[in-house]
């Protein structure tokens, strides 16, 4: 489904992404970790082409998405959709029509200008926005949302697209654990329910072992790691962001609460 072939992106004499390759055949959830500088945003940078890469080719499908140009561009950037830290969001704006702005590759400027969305695709912003649990908040500005709320509606925006691919860097990076476990519940759901890959850079080990079927470990651009949650050990750990034995996994740690009973009821009646 998704091959990376020996892909760098140089910035200036600096390899920030250095040579990478790997495959992936199924939609899986791919967490990709390392520490501060690794190339990680870059890589999924050069995946939707925010970023152009320097060699190397990505294949989806079968096609080369490196190389596409304007219209074709275009339009996968909009089949591989991008969550941010910081939402994103346009803050004044309801949180129905951030959604639909999910279509903006799809429909005129003008449609978005004078805010003249067809009813489907009305009806269909709300339906998404019902599916992960925040429907009753479809006329409040963005910003009056908490950010666990507002990166919810990020992915509503995203699924608006309807893409094969979520793309999301540092997606809990921001937020408090309670929030970071339901953001990341919701994104593990729409990879198993929709069947759509999503790839997420992680700053932490706990995140990345509880909720990937594999994870890439990234150190000064290089592949380090390339494994199961389960082959991701505290040595292996320490290799990839370059510690030494003093290392500590719980400065690496969101500290998302383990299951008790009232966490599970809580994300379960957020994502209602
Ligand atoms: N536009 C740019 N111009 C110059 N150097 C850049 C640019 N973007 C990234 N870099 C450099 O590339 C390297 C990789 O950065 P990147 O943001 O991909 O790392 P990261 O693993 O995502 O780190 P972080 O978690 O801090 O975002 C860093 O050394 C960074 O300074």
């Amino acid at each position: 489904m998704l091959q990376v072939r020996n892909v760098s992106r140089l910035f200036g004499q600096k390899a920030a992404v250095d040579n990478i390759s790997f495959s992936v055949d199924r939609p899986a959830f791919v967490g990709i970790i390392g520490r501060s500088g690794a190339g990680k945003s870059t890589f999924l940078r050069m995946m939707n082409r925010l970023t152009d890469a320097s060699a190397g080719e990505i294949h989806v499908d079968g096609r080369e998405i490196l190389s596409l140009r304007g219209a074709a561009r275009r339009e996968w950037q909009s089949q591989c959709a991008m969550i941010f830290q910081q939402f994103n969001l346009v803050p004044r704006m309801d949180v129905a029509s951030n959604v639909l702005h999910g279509l903006l590759n799809r429909r005129s400027t003008l449609t978005a200008m004078f805010n003249l969305w067809p009813r489907a695709d009305i009806l269909r912003a709300l339906d998404i926005l019902d599916r992960l649990g925040i429907a009753e908040q479809a006329p409040k500005r963005a910003e009056a949302l908490s950010g666990g709320q507002q990166q919810r509606v990020a992915i509503a925006r995203a699924l608006m697209q309807d893409p094969r691919i979520i793309l999301a860097d540092e997606p809990i990076a921001s937020l408090d654990p309670m929030n970071a476990q339901v953001v990341m519940d919701t994104l593990r759901r729409i990879n198993v329910e929709d069947g759509r890959m999503v790839i997420a850079n992680l700053h932490t080990l706990d995140t990345a072992r509880r909720y990937c079927d594999r994870v890439i470990g990234m150190r000064d651009g290089r592949i380090v790691f390339d494994g199961s949650p389960e082959q991701l050990s505290t040595g292996v750990a320490r290799d990839i962001y370059g510690a030494d034995d003093t290392f500590n996994e719980a400065a690496t740690s969101t500290a998302i609460p383990t299951d008790t009973e009232a966490d599970a009821a809580w994300a379960e009646q957020m994502l209602a």
